[in-house]
C-alpha cells in the first residue's frame, strides 16, 4: 500500500510553477528521498502533502487522506511525523516549554528516548539555539509520538558530522521498525547511505523515480588527481571517463601531460587505480559527483 500518492499534484505560484502535475508514489515501509537543487519544488511539495498550501491542481493522499480533506489530513496527521525546513518555533519559549506544546496536541511517548538520542537544549529559549540545536529540538518534536509516516525537509541542516551519523543511524533502525520516511535534499551523498528509492525534481517536474542504486551508477564518482611529475593524459583514455580538465605543467615539452585534473568517472574502478599505479600520486579523491553535476550529465541543461 502507498504511503503517499501524488496525482498530478500543480501548484502555480503565478511566476513560478513549483510544482507541475507530479505524480508518484511513496511505498508504506520505505525511505523515500526527494532530490533536487534549491528552489527545485522540495519544500513546495511537501507543505501540499500537510496541507499548508492548497494544489492549484490535481491532489496527493496521504495515509489514505486525501489533502484537500481538512478533517481527513487532521486525523492522518496523528500519525506523521514533520520536520520543516525553518523549524518555526516561538523563539521566547525555552526547548521544554516547546515539547511540552508538542506532547499536548499529539503526545510523547518517547521523548526521552529521543532527548537522550539528540540532547538539545532544554533550559534556555530557543532564541539562543544554535541552527543545530534548533534542528535536534526539531528531531525530537518529529519523533516523539511515535508516528508511522515521518516528512522530513532537508533534515540534516545544521547538524554536525557526529549528529548526522547518529541520525542516519536512528532514521534506518526506525525505518526497521516499519516507518515510512519521505526526505528531502539536495545532497546525493546523503541519500545515498539511506534511501531505497529516489525522486528528482527539477524546476516544479518530476525528473525520474528510481532505485538509489540506479542513479549512483550512472551518476558515477567525481575524481581529482595530484602527481609530483607529469602523467601522460592518454593514460585516462579509459571508458567511463568524462569532462576531463587538466593543468600543468607549462613546460612546452611536457604537452600531453597532466600534474592536476578532475573528471567525472562511471567506469570500473580498478581500471582506474590499475592505470595509475605505476604514476607518483601526491594525492587523490574520489568522492560522490556533486548533485548539480549529475542533472547537467543526465537530465539536461538549465531548459527544461
Ligand atoms: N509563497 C511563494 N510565492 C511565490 N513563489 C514561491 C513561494 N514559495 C516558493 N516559491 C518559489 O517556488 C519555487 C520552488 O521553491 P521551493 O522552496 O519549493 O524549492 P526547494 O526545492 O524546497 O528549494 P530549497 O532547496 O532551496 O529549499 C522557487 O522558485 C521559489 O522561489
Amino acid at each position: 500500500m502507498a504511503a503517499i500518492e501524488l496525482e498530478g499534484l500543480t501548484k502555480d505560484y503565478g511566476e513560478v510553477l513549483a510544482a507541475d502535475e507530479l505524480a508518484f508514489d511513496v511505498e508504506a515501509g520505505e525511505i523515500f528521498g526527494y532530490l533536487g537543487p534549491n528552489g527545485a519544488g522540495k519544500t513546495t511539495t511537501i507543505r501540499l502533502l500537510l496541507g499548508f498550501i492548497s494544489p492549484t491542481a490535481g491532489t496527493a493522499r496521504v495515509l489514505g487522506h486525501d489533502v484537500r480533506d481538512r478533517s481527513g489530513l487532521i486525523e492522518a496527521k496523528r500519525r506523521i511525523g514533520y520536520l520543516s525546513d525553518e523549524p518555526g518555533f516561538d523563539e521566547r519559549a525555552t526547548g521544554a516549554e516547546v515539547l511540552d506544546l508538542h506532547a499536548s496536541v499529539k503526545g510523547d511517548d518517547r521523548r526521552a528516548e529521543l532527548l537522550e538520542l539528540f540532547s538539545p537544549p532544554l533550559d534556555r529559549p530557543v532564541r539562543e539555539y544554535s541552527s543545530g540545536n534548533v534542528q535536534k529540538l526539531g528531531l525530537v518534536t518529529t519523533f516523539m509520538h511515535d508516528p508511522d509516516l515521518v516528512v522530513l525537509d532537508e533534515p540534516t541542516s545544521g547538524l554536525d558530522p557526529l549528529m548526522k551519523q547518529r541520525f542516519a543511524e536512528f532514521l534506518r533502525a526506525e525505518n526497521e521498525r516499519g516507518v515510512t520516511v519521505f526526505f528531502s535534499s539536495h545532497v546525493l551523498s546523503e541519500v545515498r547511505r539511506l534511501c531505497d528509492r529516489v525522486g528528482i525534481v527539477r524546476q516544479g517536474r518530476l525528473v525520474t523515480v528510481e532505485p538509489v542504486e540506479t542513479l549512483l551508477t550512472r551518476s558515477g564518482k567525481a575524481v581529482r588527481l595530484h602527481s609530483a611529475t607529469p602523467i601522460p593524459t592518454a593514460v585516462l583514455d579509459l571508458e567511463g571517463v568524462h569532462d576531463l580538465e587538466t593543468s600543468g605543467p607549462d613546460d612546452p615539452d611536457s604537452t600531453g601531460t597532466f600534474t592536476e585534473c578532475a573528471f567525472t568517472f562511471t567506469g570500473d574502478i580498478n581500471a582506474l587505480l590499475e592505470a595509475l599505479s605505476t604514476h607518483d600520486l601526491l594525492d587523490c579523491s574520489i568522492e560522490e559527483a556533486p548533485l548539480e553535476d549529475v542533472f547537467l550529465r543526465f537530465y539536461g541543461a538549465d531548459d527544461a
